[in-house]
């Protein structure tokens, strides 16, 4: 028998699995004791948990419910209250199950799945429904009644706007009162989950969900999970990735200075803006300190940023996969820090996708810290960009002068570091010391985040070659030529959520804005393409499945809602209905359902290249104009 190692056996017996740890009592509190083996020497690596919470970032009762399988989403198990507090139910669970002669767990998946329905509730049973609270709601908002000029359009707008009702939630009095029964982090007003399994906030979804609610008309609700954010700056000093306690040692894509300038741009509320002005410097502030790197080219130091949590333990929600991926490794640092890399991909909010794995074909291979990801460091360039204007129309000037200080540099390094000269920004890598070039014919090469220095404007103005090339560079990967839209990658087969077929409304959203916002006539001309597409077929599988879903397989020219990855394709959807919304507030003045009636896409293809290269006529026609 081993005792403290790590060492689980699995005996089967008829349809009764029986578990057993080989590991001593005191091992089995409080330390990882699933994931390390304690007879290897301490390498120096300290695991840090993802939070303290003995039930749902560690201890044995998650491991077992893993272990065991109990749940065929993982994530339904962390996402239970407690009826009684940790500390009793871990002693139940020990009087029930350990065996003090032994220190051995002893049951079968049978007796520890009713002994789990008996200590916890339902997943999501600690929210209420708001929609008493959502203020100046009205059925048919004007901007949606005047902007969208096709009448089945407009109606499906309003079948969206209707959608919020059901989003939105509001944590019920019991999680505030006793916190420690939940995994639900108490924030103080209502909030749009995304849906489906996910019953919480989530970061970067926020942002499209707050384009939709601005596009619906509801300030007040915006104005709120906003708020709700700030709250989470007061309490772990970032924004965390959604609002669960497994959430609290990484955040996503930094998105709130984001938010409050949509919502400054569309109401003009200064006493909000200067309310939560020195929050938003506390969130750059996280990124600046917490997940900037130093990289020194040709003898000249430029701070650049990567995502890197210092969690080093499977992810809660993810626990079962987390372990299964780990099966080949054999050393604790090894294991540590693909787990390190997991999470810190979900800090990415592109979980997972070929583009962080070594080989771009397997997941544990991945590499994310490894990797300084272009669209990060872009938006981070918007971030500086727009506290520069925030400050300076919350009347901070000095606040105002240092970002404007921040970013001037920034645009240096920028382009210094991600640039390339064939026309496109690439991701650098921190122990190759290069940029992770390739050319537009290697299927490798398309992420959609080298569009995303378009959106986020982090290139000068002058510069008005750059989108036009970026736009060639594209097009010569193909990846505009699908017809739901532009996948995540062109590269097939990895069964990973953030890669080919799989289109997401965050990703085209980005790339439309930034062909859009760009002065370049064939790159807008573009963008229109991309948004008609993506409109139209999500309006398609709305029709067909009565859903709106969190990505779409956008190569089918039959649309259909996306899939791979850990879980099933989910419905709801915040961020993608705050897409369409959006989309709708641009283009719904051109956007008309009948283009799509024929089944064809291939045609619209053909149709949206011939406009193209009228549009390519001009465009060169202008370049010239203008020089
Ligand atoms: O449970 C697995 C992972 O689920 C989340 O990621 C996905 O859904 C989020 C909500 O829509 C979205 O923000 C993210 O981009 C998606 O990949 C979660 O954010 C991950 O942390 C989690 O491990």
């Amino acid at each position: 028998m081993h005792t403290n190692s790590y060492y689980i056996k699995r005996v089967m017996c008829a349809s009764v699995t029986t578990l057993t740890f080989s590991t001593k009592t005191e091992n089995l509190i409080g330390k990882p004791y699933q994931i390390v083996n304690t007879e290897e020497e301490d390498d120096g690596d300290p695991v840090v948990n993802v939070c303290d919470s003995q039930i749902y970032c560690q201890g044995p009762i998650l491991a077992a419910a893993n272990l065991f399988g109990l749940y065929n989403d993982s994530k339904d198990y962390v996402d239970q209250p407690l009826k009684d507090y940790p500390n009793i139910t871990l002693k139940s669970f020990n009087d029930t199950f350990l065996d003090p002669q032994t220190g051995l767990y002893n049951y079968t998946n049978v007796t520890l799945k009713s002994w789990i329905d008996a200590h916890f509730l339902p997943p999501g049973d600690e929210l209420d429904n708001c929609t008493e609270i959502l203020i100046g709601w009205t059925d048919k908002p004007e901007k949606l009644s005047s902007r969208i000029a096709d009448p089945e359009l407009r109606e499906w707008a309003f079948k969206l706007h209707g959608i919020w009702k059901e989003l939105c939630k509001k944590i019920s009095a019991n999680v505030a009162n006793h916190s420690e029964l939940h995994s639900l982090i108490p924030v103080p007003n209502e909030f749009i989950i995304p849906g489906g399994r996910f019953r919480e906030f989530y970061y970067w979804d926020t942002y499209w969900v707050i384009k939709g609610l601005l596009a619906s008309e509801l300030y007040k609700t915006a104005e709120n999970v906003i708020l709700n954010l700030v709250s989470m700056l007061h309490k772990l000093g970032f924004v965390p990735n959604g609002g669960r306690v497994y959430y609290e040692k990484r955040s996503q894509p930094p998105f709130l200075i984001p938010m409050v300038y949509e919502y400054y741009e569309n109401t003009g509320n200064k006493t909000f803006l200067q309310m939560v002005l020195n929050d938003l410097d506390t969130e750059f502030n996280f990124w600046q300190t917490n997940r900037s790197v130093v990289v020194n080219i040709n003898g000249t130091d430029h701070t650049v940023y990567r995502y890197n949590t210092p969690s080093n333990v499977p992810r809660p929600e993810s626990y079962k996969e987390d372990l299964a991926t780990a099966k080949n490794f054999t050393s604790n640092a090894a294991r540590k820090q693909l787990w390190r890399n997991l999470a810190s991909t979900a800090e990415s909010g592109l979980d997972f996708s070929t583009r962080w794995f070594k080989d771009h074909l397997t997941l544990s291979t991945i590499e994310t810290t490894n990797i300084v990801p272009v669209d990060l460091n872009a938006l981070l360039c918007w971030n500086m960009n727009l506290m520069e204007y925030l400050a300076n129309e919350a009347g901070n000037t000095s606040m105002s002068a240092h970002y404007h200080y921040l970013r001037s540099n920034f645009t240096n390094t920028f382009d210094t570091i991600f640039y390339n000269q064939e026309g496109a920004w690439f991701d650098y890598h921190l122990e190759n010391k290069a940029q992770r070039y390739c050319a537009a014919n290697d299927t490798s090469c398309f992420y959609p985040a080298i569009a995303v220095p378009l959106f986020a404007s982090c290139y000068r103005d002058v510069d008005l070659r750059k989108p036009e090339k970026l736009f060639l560079f594209i097009n010569n990967t193909g990846a505009f030529n699908y017809a739901g839209g532009v996948p995540a990658s062109l590269i097939q087969n990895s069964n990973e959520q953030w890669d080919f077929p799989n289109g997401w409304p965050t990703l085209n959203h980005m790339i439309i804005e930034g062909l859009r916002k760009s002065e370049n006539p064939i790159a807008q001309e573009q963008a229109f393409q991309i948004a008609r597409k993506w409109v139209l077929s999500n309006y398609r599988v709305f029709n067909a499945t009565g859903h709106m879903w969190e990505k779409y397989d956008v190569i089918d020219p039959l649309p259909h809602p996306g899939s791979g990855g850990e879980y099933v394709v989910q419905d709801g959807f915040g961020w993608t209905n705050g897409v369409i919304l959006d989309l709708l507030m641009h283009y719904g003045d051109r956007l008309f359902i009948n283009d799509c009636t024929k089944d064809s896409t291939s045609s619209d293809v053909d149709a949206s290249n011939i406009n193209l290269i009228l549009v390519l006529f001009m465009g060169t026609f202008v370049v010239y104009f203008k020089l």
